[in-house]
């Protein structure tokens, strides 16, 4: 390919002239760098210069005539030919890490006399660049570091923790919920966990993701209603970069981009606001998503599972849930049942609670006595399965006593004591007021409960407060944040100190 200049006279044309200095630019560049190669604009390889066959046997060939021809991307890992062909844009200079090394890479657009791209020109200006580039090679490899530690910890954080056969439970009612997400976990379908607070519904979110096809990728939850609307979109959609000032200068990802692949979860999606929902539907029905400030849609594979404790079905009817994204989520509903409704599970609950308790605080595992199995099989627990943790946890904390008995729950279950056998029906529909009190005669039941720093009584009356208008409004996280006069955002954080 070199061409002796002198051997041929200037032309006058000056097309000729531009092109003999693209022919000897060509040629100083594939002669100086070291190594360059070229790229149909079907990615295919058609050339590599001299200096680039050193880098083959790194690259895992032996003979030059496997690797032209080959698609780019597949045999130079890491490479972004594909990219500048496909955007028609130069990277002038960067650097490309893979197992043959660290390159300081520069990749040109190659076009016909129309403009068309027609391919790409990639050169390796320094196969060693760390030490004429010390200060910048430095920053990268920190830089590098720096996002593969932030990236196994999202990771970590990412992996489910739970499969179906952590749900437990063999009642019917528990037997029926894990069939069905078996069934779920088999498919990609949409699905909609409906259940009271503290059923379960994330835990077996997170099952039916793990059990399914896209375990090794990303389970991503929203919780909608502990985000305040202003943020919900671009929580969502994500945001492009330099499309805003201040701290989303540099964009983010939305929940949408970052589940690509895997599971979706929407928790509280009756708490979505109207606009929104309308967004949402089009992200479902198209599988794709447009950035805020950009015009660029991108396609995703997605599998949501959303979740509530409120009636979609009549939100529906009073116009503040949309029919048709409704009808999208509804297709394969499973409903969790409260604790209530499964007592013969209380045993193998209590004790799976007990356990994650000791592991958690270090201690020994504890068990109930027959007088505790009664108070709690009398509780109605509103707060389900999340409130007899709790509960359980606040006893193991007042006793060193191995085996947790009727007494060691005295002030910490809002219970008539009066009738504490096991025999005795939940309370379904007592008024809040008498479950906070008790039927305790009030003179002596009063004054020991408020015998007690000032901070505990305050702490365990803020409790039954939420336990009591989490009951009132059937688990309805909104409604119950305005009978206690606070926002649904505190709510949920109370919630979460609750456990
Ligand atoms: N069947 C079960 N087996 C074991 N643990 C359970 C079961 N159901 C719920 N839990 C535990 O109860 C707690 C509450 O469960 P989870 O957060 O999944 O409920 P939820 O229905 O999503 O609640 P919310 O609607 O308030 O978000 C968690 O600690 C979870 O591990």
């Amino acid at each position: 390919m070199p061409v002796p200049a002198a051997a041929m006279a200037l032309p006058q044309d000056a097309d000729e002239v531009l092109k003999l200095a693209a022919r000897s630019m060509f040629d100083v560049f594939a002669n100086t760098a070291q190594g360059m190669l070229v790229v149909d604009k079907h990615h295919r390889i058609v050339w590599i210069s001299e200096g680039y066959k050193r880098f083959l046997p790194a690259l895992g060939f032996s003979d030059e005539h496997d690797f032209v021809g080959q698609p780019v991307e597949q045999v130079v890992p890491n490479t972004l030919m594909a990219e500048v062909i496909d955007s028609g844009q130069p990277m002038l200079v960067d650097l490309l890490t893979n197992k043959a090394g660290t390159f300081l890479v520069s990749r040109l657009p190659l076009r016909n006399d129309a403009g068309e791209v027609i391919g790409a020109l990639g050169m390796v200006l320094l196969d060693h660049p760390g030490a004429g580039l010390q200060p910048l090679m430095a920053k990268f490899v920190r830089l590098q570091r720096e996002l593969d530690d932030a990236r196994r910890e999202l990771a970590v954080h990412r992996r489910t923790r739970y499969t179906i056969a952590s749900f437990i439970g063999n009642s019917p009612a528990a037997i029926e919920v894990k069939r069905q997400a078996r069934r779920a976990a088999g498919t990609s379908s949409t699905v909609l966990l409906l259940g009271e607070t503290g059923t379960g519904k994330e835990l077996l979110a997170q099952a039916i993701h793990a059990d399914s096809a896209r375990a090794a990728r990303p389970f991503v939850g929203v919780n909608i209603a502990a985000v305040p609307d202003t943020l919900l979109e671009a929580e969502f959609f994500g945001v492009a970069a330099g499309a805003y000032t201040g701290a989303e200068r540099k964009g983010r990802e939305g929940k949408f981009k970052l589940a690509d692949g895997g599971t979706l979860f929407l928790d509280e999606i009756g708490d979505m606001p109207l606009a929104l929902q309308a967004k949402l539907l089009r992200v479902l029905q198209e599988q794709e998503v447009e950035p805020l400030g950009s015009n660029k849609v991108e396609k995703l594979d997605l599998r949501v599972i959303a979740a509530t404790s409120r009636d979609l079905a009549v939100m529906v009817t009073e116009g503040s849930f949309r029919a048709d994204l409704y009808y999208r989520l509804n297709v394969l509903p499973i409903r969790l049942p409260a604790l209530r409704e499964r007592m013969p599970d209380l045993d193998a609950l209590s004790d799976h609670l007990l356990a994650d308790i000791a592991r958690r605080n270090s201690q020994p595992h504890k068990s109930l006595s027959a007088d505790a199995m009664d108070l709690l099989a009398a509780q109605r627990w509103p707060g389900n399965i999340r409130e007899l943790g709790n509960a359980l946890e606040r006893a193991c904390l007042m006793t060193d006593d191995l085996r947790l008995a009727a007494r060691h729950f005295g002030d910490l279950l809002p219970v008539p004591m009066d009738m504490p056998t096991r025999a005795r029906m939940p309370l379904r529909d007592e008024p809040s007021e008498a479950l906070l009190q008790g039927a305790r005669p009030l003179g002596e039941a009063l004054m020991q409960s408020l015998l007690k720093p000032l901070p505990v009584a305050v702490a365990e009356l803020e409790a039954s407060s939420i336990r009591a208008a989490l009951s009132a409004t059937k688990g309805n996280k909104l409604a119950a944040a305005r009978l206690l006069g606070i926002a649904r955002a505190t709510l949920y954080e109370k919630l979460g100190q609750l456990g």
